[in-house]
C-alpha cells in the first residue's frame, strides 16, 4: 500500500472510464499494461487497465463489477475503486451505466447525460472514505455530478454518437435513481419513481458518484438505456435477458463515444477548465481536527486528499 496518492502518480492518467455492464474493456484502444493499487480500503474491482490514445496520452480503464462481471452492485469496492483511479493521478471520471428508462421518449439505445440523483440504495454500502474514521466531513452533493464536466461532455459526445451513424440520441438534464437491487423494481416502485421524478434507474450511481465528491475527483455518467423498467402497463416489466439483448451495441457505442472524446477530455482534464468545481471543495467540508484525530485515520484520508492530509 502506498503512503498516499500522489505519490503513486507516475502514470500521470489524468482521466478515467468506469465501465458497466457490457463495457469490460475499451479494446479500440492501445493497451499498455495492467496495475492494481491495494489501496487504505483494499483492491479495486478489478485490475486497472492502462490504455494508449493515438497522441500516446494514457487513460486509465476499470470495470465496475469485474472482468467477468462476478461482483454484484452492492458488492461493488466503490472506495477502493476511485481511491485507487486518484492514485493514478486521475482528476476525471468518466462512467458508464447500462440504466433503465422511466420515460417514453427515452427508448432502449439511447444514452443520457444525467444531473440529479435519487438516492433509493438501502444504506448497505460503504459511502464514505471518512467512514469508521475519527474524521467528520460533509462533501457537497447538491450537484452530484460535476456540471462543469457535463456541459463540457454535452457537444462532443452528440457529435460521436451522430458519427457513429447509428442513430443513438443523446439526451440531458435528467434524473436518475439509483435502487439497491439485485432484484429490479416492482411495477409500483416504477410508478412511483416517475412521479418522484425519476428519468433513469440503475444501481451503480451511489457510492461512487459521492466518493468521487470526496476524492476531489470530477464525475460524469454517460447512462446507456436498455429497457423500459417496469412501469408501462402493457408491456412486460423489465428482466435481464431483455437487458443483455441491448447491452451488446450500448457497448459497442459507449466503446466508440470513449475512443472519440477522450483526447479532447483529457486535454479539459489537463487544462483544469472543466474540474474548478472539484479542486479544492473539499478544504471546508472538513470539520475543524481535534485531538482524537488519529495518525493512522490521517495517514488513510492522505491516499485521497493529501492536501488536507499530510
Ligand atoms: C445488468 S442489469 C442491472 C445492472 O446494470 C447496471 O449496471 P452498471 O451500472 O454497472 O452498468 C445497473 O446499475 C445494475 O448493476
Ligand atoms: N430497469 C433497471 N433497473 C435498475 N438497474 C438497471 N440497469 C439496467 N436496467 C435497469
Amino acid at each position: 500500500m502506498s503512503a498516499n496518492a500522489t505519490s503513486e502518480n507516475e502514470e500521470n492518467v489524468l482521466v478515467g472510464v468506469i465501465g458497466g455492464s457490457g463495457l469490460y474493456h475499451l479494446d479500440n484502444l492501445t493497451y499498455v499494461k495492467h496495475v492494481n493499487p491495494e489501496t487504505p480500503w483494499g483492491f479495486p474491482s478489478s485490475p486497472i487497465t492502462i490504455c494508449s490514445l493515438p497522441s500516446g496520452t494514457r487513460v486509465a480503464f476499470l470495470a465496475r463489477h469485474g472482468p467477468g462481471h462476478t461482483i454484484s452492485p452492492s458488492a461493488v469496492p466503490s472506495r477502493a475503486n476511485i481511491a485507487a483511479l486518484k492514485s493514478l493521478g486521475v482528476r476525471a471520471i468518466l462512467a458508464f451505466s447500462a440504466v433503465g428508462s422511466l420515460r417514453e421518449e427515452i427508448p432502449p439505445g439511447h444514452f443520457i447525460l444525467p444531473t440529479q440523483i435519487i438516492d433509493r440504495t438501502k444504506g448497505i454500502r460503504p459511502a464514505s472514505f471518512f467512514e469508521g474514521t475519527s474524521v467528520v466531513a460533509h462533501a457537497m452533493f447538491g450537484e452530484p455530478f460535476s456540471m462543469k464536466l457535463v456541459k463540457w461532455l454535452e457537444g462532443p459526445v452528440r457529435k460521436a454518437l451522430e458519427d457513429e451513424g447509428r442513430g443513438v440520441q443523446l439526451h440531458t438534464d435528467k434524473c436518475i435513481v439509483c435502487m439497491e437491487g439485485p432484484q429490479f423494481s416492482t411495477r409500483a416502485e416504477s410508478l412511483m419513481y416517475r412521479m418522484w421524478g425519476g428519468d433513469l434507474i440503475n444501481m451503480s450511481v451511489l457510492p461512487e458518484a459521492k466518493l468521487a465528491r470526496e476524492a476531489e475527483i470530477g464525475y460524469a455518467l454517460i447512462a446507456t438505456a436498455t429497457d423500459y423498467d417496469s412501469w408501462r402497463p402493457h408491456s412486460e416489466a423489465v428482466t435481464a435477458a431483455a437487458v443483455f439483448k441491448v447491452l451488446h451495441d450500448n457497448a459497442s457505442t459507449s466503446r466508440h463515444v470513449a475512443a472519440t472524446i477522450l483526447e479532447d477530455l483529457h486535454a479539459a482534464a489537463l487544462d483544469g477548465d472543466v474540474l474548478t468545481e472539484e479542486a479544492g471543495s473539499m478544504k471546508f467540508s472538513i470539520m475543524p481536527r481535534s485531538e482524537k484525530r488519529t495518525d493512522e485515520d490521517t495517514a488513510k484520508l492522505a491516499y485521497i486528499l493529501p492536501a488536507y492530509f499530510s
